[in-house]
């Protein structure tokens, strides 16, 4: 549906030259919830621009929909962004319109019938549920409300792609939620791929299947979301899953466990999907000579997913730890040694 393949982008100013993006390529499928996650400057922006053909890469290729951008007439792009719907952080509505005017007007500026617009209008309105705002002026509607008015705008034209260009930045965290609720049912039941940019990984966590990070420049990690989170590589990676994963020991636990005069080693066990139907601990505890001590657990819900971490204890000889990670590792279940402790 959408393919990024070796794009290089640099801009040049009075300050130098700056690599906006770096060999990135990304391939969303028709369906996916793709998210592009990086701290500010990463080149979040420069990439979805680079997708609605309002920037073009130095090198490399932008297919959108089996065409690559950079053989298209002015009008041959035209026409694509067309199936390109586009929503942003700080709305981009006319304030002194009402709500219908807004979301009318990429139909009025293509000069489309009164009676398909209004049909059309009433139709996306219904979807978003804000039928009864209808004749209100955009300056008296809420952060929530608005999004809501931008992405109605955004469907008019019926597109199969929305980029979403943090979308829910700007909005409390209970609106930031409504919105990626609308977000994944305009993907569900409209079939629409949504390539969206953020630098909070809830939004990821929420509506996300695939993810990209982004650091200076650069696809650092690639994935799906369950893969990315179970078993973050890059430590920008890490850092993002922790914000909403909290998978370190407690500083008053961790001095306990330091006091620990026995031999033992700590490790972290994620349960992703099946396996968190697996006996593993009860399967660890019956290794003879092995006493388990759970340092902390936590549960994230990921899509349709559940994911458990547990940081446990063992404590016993050597030869008895290693039989217990076996016993893990036969589970299909992720492990990692928790060292420097
Ligand atoms: N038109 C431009 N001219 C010069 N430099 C630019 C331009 N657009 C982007 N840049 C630079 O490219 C780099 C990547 O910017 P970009 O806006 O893509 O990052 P971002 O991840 O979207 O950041 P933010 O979340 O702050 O918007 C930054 O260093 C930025 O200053």
């Amino acid at each position: 549906m959408i393919k990024v393949e070796h794009a290089n982008k640099t801009f040049s100013g009075k300050y130098g030259t700056v690599h906006a993006l770096q060999d990135v390529s990304i391939h969303v499928e028709k369906g996916d919830i793709y998210g592009i996650i990086g701290f500010s400057g990463a080149g979040k922006s420069t990439l979805i621009r680079l997708v609605n053909g309002l920037e073009t890469p130095d090198t490399g290729n932008v297919i959108v929909q089996g065409e690559n951008l950079g053989n298209l007439k002015k009008t041959q792009l035209r026409k694509l962004r067309r199936k390109i719907g586009m929503v942003f952080q700080q709305f981009n509505l006319l304030e002194s319109k009402t709500v219908y005017h807004n979301i009318a007007l990429p139909l009025i500026l293509e000069k489309a019938p009164k009676e398909e617009i209004d049909k059309k209008v009433k139709e996306v309105l219904r979807f978003v549920e804000l039928e009864d705002k209808k004749d209100v002026y955009v300056s008296q509607l809420s952060g929530g409300q608005k999004q809501r008015v931008g992405i109605a705008r955004a469907l008019t034209t019926t597109p199969d792609i929305l980029l979403c260009d943090e979308a829910t930045s700007a909005l409390d965290p209970q609106t930031t939620e409504s919105i990626l609720k609308l977000l994944k049912k305009i993907n569900r039941e409209m079939g629409v791929t949504i390539l969206l940019i953020t630098h909070q990984m809830q939004v990821v966590q929420m509506i996300c299947n695939k993810v990209a990070v982004m650091e200076n420049g650069q696809v650092v990690e690639a994935g799906s979301v369950l893969d990315v989170f179970g078993k973050p590589q890059a430590p920008v990676t890490r850092r993002f899953v922790q914000t909403v994963v909290n998978d370190q020991i407690p500083e008053s636990i961790l001095s306990l466990v330091k006091e620990q005069k026995e031999h033992f080693r700590v490790e972290r066990l994620k349960f992703i999907g099946s396996s968190v139907k697996r006996p593993v601990i009860s399967d660890i505890c019956h290794v003879d000579g092995i006493v388990v001590n759970i340092l902390g657990a936590t549960v994230q819900e990921l899509q349709e997913n559940v994911m458990c971490v547990f940081i446990l204890q063992l404590i016993g000889a050597e030869e008895k730890i290693l039989e217990a990670e076996k016993q893990i590792d036969g589970n299909g279940v992720i492990r990692e040694r928790v060292e420097a402790i």
